[in-house]
């Protein structure tokens, strides 16, 4: 029996989990959210009690702060010595990592030299594998890959149309993310089909702050919306998801305060998305308070966003031509009904029926009718329990 932590930081939260293993029991967790917001909220749960406060968290090395006090101040361990193993989610791992890898010195360099790929993460990746590995310098530390799940894609889903040397030279392609998540909920789904995960078709919908879609066939990514980093895809809380590129020149010679490319990616992944259009904020919760109050610009920033999720369900229709299931999950495809009913309301052409009562009374699991032709799941995500699995096989 040993104790092992689960590290998930996101581009808005920092997620972990401490479990026993191998039992896979959970013996706490604790969500930091809208990290680098005004009023980060910060949870713990721990032997059946649930403390929340209201925190400012600025980055991501103040919420690791933040976690290991709280794992003190609640006597979750008396000693950090407890903990044997610790498991970091990494979200970019390129071409250098297509499987959960043990860490050194060396490989968080080259975690950290994969920046470019994930921009918002890997940076806060590296600051939390530095910050625990003063406090825990002899746990097995192991970092899982986003983009792992994703290996399976086929070259022509993976490789952009531009000249080969670019892929050659430069490895630029789409990498996708959140393929434990996606990996995750699928296996799931196949459970809830009844089916052995090799027949399944699955459209998992990972919409979090950070949002993906992927298409699942036969337990194998084979196509997935985000790209050569995390801005690419459906629209997100501060990302804009695909668009047009040749937007970036025109932007920068038409905008002083966009001087270089970097400052236009920038504006890209932190200013745009729901952050951008409702000129209110990035989290969904807002949104839906914005638009009860009638702001149009909340209202068109939710209209835009459950259109991007639309078509992308569209898309992998046609990839995996057909489907079992579709799954929502993560922050607001499992918390947000109205998102789910914009999206599925408009996809009854293909035999998609939504259960709207079940969507709205927040059941987990089906919440298609029995009619429907595809089934509608929602299954909490749990990236947490496959970084740890992961740790427990390398140690
Ligand atoms: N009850 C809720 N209703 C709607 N949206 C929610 C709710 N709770 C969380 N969210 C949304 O989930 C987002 C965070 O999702 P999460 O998967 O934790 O993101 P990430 O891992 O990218 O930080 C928040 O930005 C917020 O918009
Ligand atoms: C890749 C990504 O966007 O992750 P998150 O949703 O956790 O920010
Ligand atoms: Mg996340």
């Amino acid at each position: 029996m040993s104790k092992t932590l689960a590290v998930n930081a996101g581009s808005s939260s920092l997620k972990w989990q401490l479990y026993e293993m191998p039992e896979e029991k959970v013996i706490a967790k604790g969500l930091i959210e809208r990290i680098g917001l005004n009023d980060s909220i910060t949870t713990v749960k721990y032997a059946g009690e649930k403390e929340e406060r209201v925190l400012d968290i600025p980055n991501h090395t103040e919420a690791v702060r933040i976690l290991l006090d709280d794992l003190k101040r609640f006597n979750i361990v008396k000693e950090f010595t407890e903990i044997t193993g610790i498991g970091h989610r990494v979200v970019a791992g390129g071409e250098l990592f297509k499987k959960s890898t043990l860490l050194s010195p060396k490989v968080i360099q080259q975690i950290e030299d994969l920046s470019p790929m994930a921009p918002l993460h890997n940076p806060a990746h590296v600051a939390c594998m530095r910050a625990f590995d003063k406090v825990l310098p002899d746990a097995t530390g192991v970092a899982v890959f986003d983009t792992a799940f994703h290996a399976t894609m086929p070259e022509k889903a993976f490789r952009y149309p531009v000249p080969n040397k670019y892929y050659d030279e430069f490895q630029v392609r789409k990498y996708g993310a959140h393929g434990t998540s996606h990996q995750y909920v699928s296996q799931e789904a196949a459970k809830l089909l009844n089916k052995p995960l090799e027949e399944t078709k699955i459209i998992t919908c990972h919409i979090g702050n950070g949002a993906s879609i992927t298409a699942v066939d036969g337990g194998k990514s084979v196509d997935t919306s985000m790209g050569f980093t995390p801005l690419g895809g459906i629209m997100m809380g501060t990302r804009s998801g695909d668009l047009d590129p040749s937007v970036f020149p025109y932007l920068m010679a038409h905008d002083p305060s966009l001087k270089t490319s970097q400052d236009v990616v920038d504006m890209l992944n932190k200013e745009s998305g729901l952050a951008g259009i409702s000129e209110i904020s990035s989290d969904m919760r807002d949104i839906r308070d914005g638009r009860k109050a009638g702001n149009p610009k909340a209202v068109l920033a939710f209209e835009m966003y459950c259109d991007r999720i639309q078509k992308y369900i569209g898309q992998y229709l046609a990839v995996l031509n057909g489907a079992d299931a579709i799954v929502f999950t993560a922050g607001i495809g499992e918390n947000a009904e109205y998102m789910r009913e914009a999206v599925l309301d408009g996809l009854t052409w293909f035999g998609i029926e939504l259960d709207h009562e079940k969507n709205a009374n927040h059941v987990e699991g089906e919440i298609s009718t029995p009619e429907s032709r595809v089934k509608v799941f929602v299954i909490p995500t749990d990236e947490e329990l496959m970084i740890a699995r992961d740790v427990e096989a390398l140690k």
